[in-house]
């Protein structure tokens, strides 16, 4: 699905990623672990080019479906691969126009068929069953967990073919958590999910492949279960450890 050649990234003469080469498979959730300040998530926004708008420069060769991101206009590359932050974000309007704007954004026009993708996204991010009442009460009156699944649910509204998503749990509690987790491992056969965890324990329940990074580089690209029964360097070994 996504390609990486020898990605290096940075700001000013600080260089983050000191060529970074991996493949991530279609249908698959990969996660990418490391210790903090790793580069984790600055490798997430080399992947949809967040890095630039940040000032930072990357080189490299990045492809999706065979597609150098590059050559790509940035809308459309963003609603290929869409992102999901650690603060979840929810605006200021009600449940259904925070999802239906996206819709309209991307020339959906008919209502019926706007509502019909609004209960989809909602269920798919398993959000419907608690607000399908009250759809038009403001989205800001929702709990941190459900902003997180209505930010899943409006990413999935763009029809994204991978969702890169930051740390989406780190501020939620195991309810929550758990229908993140229970709504990646559904839906992955329909999209591919690459997430940043510094929560191991999620990386095993979740995962099929696990990226380890450690200053900037990468360590491991591995199957979940060969990764956590027998991590092959010692920084993963010792991080292991301490699950
Ligand atoms: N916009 C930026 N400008 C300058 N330096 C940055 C920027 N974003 C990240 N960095 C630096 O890049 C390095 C890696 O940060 P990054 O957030 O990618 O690590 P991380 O592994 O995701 O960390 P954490 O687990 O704590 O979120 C850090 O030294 C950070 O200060």
């Amino acid at each position: 699905m996504l390609n990486i050649e020898n990605l290096k990234c940075g700001f000013g003469k600080h260089e983050i990623l000191h060529g970074i080469n991996l493949t991530i498979p279609k249908g698959q959730i990969t996660a990418i672990v490391g210790q903090s300040g790793c580069g984790k998530t600055t490798f997430l926004k080399t992947l949809n080019r967040m890095v630039e708008e940040e000032g930072g420069y990357l080189s490299g060769t990045i492809t999706l479906e065979g597609t150098d991101i590059k050559s790509l206009p940035k809308e459309k590359l963003r609603r290929r691969i869409g992102m999901v932050f650690q603060q979840p974000i929810a605006f200021p309007h009600s449940i259904e126009k925070n999802l239906s704007y996206v819709l309209k954004y991307h020339g959906v026009r008919n209502k019926k068929e706007i509502a019909e993708k609004i209960t989809e996204s909602l269920q798919k991010a398993k959000l419907y069953d608690e607000v399908k009442d009250q759809l038009k009460k403001s989205a800001l009156k929702l709990s941190g967990g459900q902003k997180q699944r209505l930010a899943i649910a409006r990413s999935l509204c763009a029809g994204p073919e991978i969702l890169l998503l930051d740390e989406p749990c780190s501020a939620l509690d195991m309810k929550n958590t758990i229908a993140i987790e229970e709504t990646l491992l559904e839906l992955k056969d329909q999209y591919t999910f690459v997430i940043v965890t510094h929560n191991l324990a999620q990386a095993k329940r979740i995962a099929d492949q696990v990226i380890f990074m450690d200053q900037g580089k990468v360590l491991e690209v591995t199957e979940k279960e060969q990764f956590f029964a027998n991590p092959a360097s010692e920084p993963a070994k010792e991080q292991i450890q301490y699950m």
